[in-house]
């Protein structure tokens, strides 16, 4: 089946290995089926470790697996593919290492010639944020709602929101043209993930019209 890139995207918390597992599986079983391994501390050969365990796990749930920044993890463990800020690897160098089939999203805070670039550099998926203040990374760069619509107008291309996104105001992004809610904090900082999980997957529930496959 063709995966549409709508919906949940859970973007990984920091911590321990058996925990990740644990919060991740009950991501999945919720219903999210996009999952971002992302982890700025654990040392290489626990990456490696996590990535393939995720991998697994993605497999068992028909839930695709981007990676962090790492394209050679991501290439090592056979992610579905990578998710690139504009301090990383350059797109175009990625979709050589990684082909045609990879899963490309790119970072592109509120700015529409990022987008632009991205678009036209053959990015899967765009990515505007933050939108709102976010715990797990407090300095990043602030979005306008506003640039949403204007992507929705430009670009024939699947959206990502990030950034401070929860229960209370995941519907402000995607009634501004979000096809996908990256959430880190408001899912895994959550007692029931499982629960958050299904209640972020049914906020799109009435606009699957809207999904765009890849
Ligand atoms: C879906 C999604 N959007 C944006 C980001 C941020 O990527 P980047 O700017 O490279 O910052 P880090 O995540 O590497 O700190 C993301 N990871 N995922
Ligand atoms: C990884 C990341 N990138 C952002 C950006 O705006 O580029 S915001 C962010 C953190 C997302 O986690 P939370 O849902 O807890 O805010
Ligand atoms: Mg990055």
């Amino acid at each position: 089946m063709l995966h549409k890139l709508t919906g949940l995207y859970a973007i990984t918390p920091e911590g321990d290995t058996k925990t990740l597992l644990k919060q991740c599986t009950a991501a999945l079983e919720g219903g999210c089926r996009l999952l971002q391994y992302r982890d700025k501390m654990a040392a290489p050969k626990d990456q490696l470790t996590r990535a393939r365990l995720l991998r697994q796990l993605c497999d068992d749930f028909d839930c695709k697996l981007l990676i962090n920044d790492n394209l050679a993890l991501a290439a090592t463990v056979q992610a579905d593919g990578v998710h690139l800020g504009q301090s990383d690897t350059p797109l175009l160098q990625a979709r050589d290492a990684l082909g045609s089939d990879a899963l490309i999203g790119i970072t592109c805070h509120g700015n529409l010639a990022l987008a632009n670039a991205a678009h036209k550099g053959g990015a899967d998926y765009l990515a505007f944020g933050r939108f709102f203040h976010s715990n797990t990374k407090p300095n990043a760069v602030a979005a306008e709602l506003g640039v949403l619509a204007q992507a929705r107008g430009q670009f024939n291309k699947p959206l990502v929101a990030i950034g401070g996104i929860n229960l209370d105001n995941a519907h402000q992004v995607i009634n501004a043209g979000a096809h996908m809610i990256a959430i880190g904090g408001a899912l895994f900082g959550q007692a029931n993930i499982e629960q958050t999980a299904r209640q972020f997957c049914r906020l799109f529930e009435p606009s699957r019209k809207n999904g765009i496959s890849p």
